[in-house]
């Protein structure tokens, strides 16, 4: 399965809800601090309303919740990693995308067989305190040589602008809140991005 070179990230359906209409085929749904039954409603409505327009979700943190729901994709950081279940979730059938930041974190995960790499921050990111500021474009170029085959998704400070550059470089995929979430016409943006990464 080829993945779409273009991969926002939502903390609510609602953004789902505006966004898939618009031609979004890979999408994240990143929930943080909310209750569990919060947390399955949103998955389960996020689900459906993927599989309703074609396009790939990728559940954020919640693996057992994504088991118990029928999701397809996962994304786990290294923290995440410590806690999950590899076994269980690959035995229910689910794809795993992968937070990298250092050698250390890619030598650990190229041995989990993942089926996307992230490198990020690429650019300073406003959204979340990070101990790496910015990896830079040249680490994306030596991220893919070491990942080969498997897709490396560029994170962190993107925008329409930057992407054609960090693809250049050699991410096969850029993910991407900010930009998006803060703009002042966020669906305008989102056809931005989909006619720069299409
Ligand atoms: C595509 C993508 N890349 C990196 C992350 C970060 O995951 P993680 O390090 O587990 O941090 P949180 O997002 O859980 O705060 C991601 N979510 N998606
Ligand atoms: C969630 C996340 N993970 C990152 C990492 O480097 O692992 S950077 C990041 C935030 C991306 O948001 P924005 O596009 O607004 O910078
Ligand atoms: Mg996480």
């Amino acid at each position: 399965m080829t993945l779409d070179r273009f991969y926002p990230i939502f903390d609510h359906t609602d953004w789902l809800r505006r966004m898939l209409p618009l031609g979004v085929k890979l999408v994240q749904l990143r929930i943080k601090d909310q209750p569990d039954a919060v947390i399955r409603a949103e998955i389960a409505t996020a689900r459906d309303l993927c599989r309703a327009h074609g396009a790939v979700l990728v559940i954020n943190d919640y693996w057992q919740v994504a088991i118990d729901a029928g999701c397809d994709w996962l994304h786990l950081g290294q923290e995440d990693l410590d806690e999950a279940d590899l076994p269980a979730i690959r035995k229910a059938g689910l794809r795993l995308g992968v937070s990298t930041h250092d050698d250390d974190e890619l030598e650990r995960v190229l041995g989990m067989d993942p089926d996307y790499v992230a490198l990020g921050p690429v650019y300073p990111t406003i959204l979340k305190q990070m101990k790496w500021h910015q990896q830079g474009l040249p680490r994306v170029t030596e991220w893919k040589a070491r990942v080969g085959s498997i897709p490396l998704v560029g994170i962190g400070g993107m925008s329409v602008e930057r992407a054609p550059g960090v693809l250049a470089a050699g991410a096969d995929i850029v993910s991407v809140v900010t930009d998006i979430t803060l703009n002042a016409d966020p669906e305008a943006r989102v056809r931005q991005w989909v006619e720069a990464t299409r």
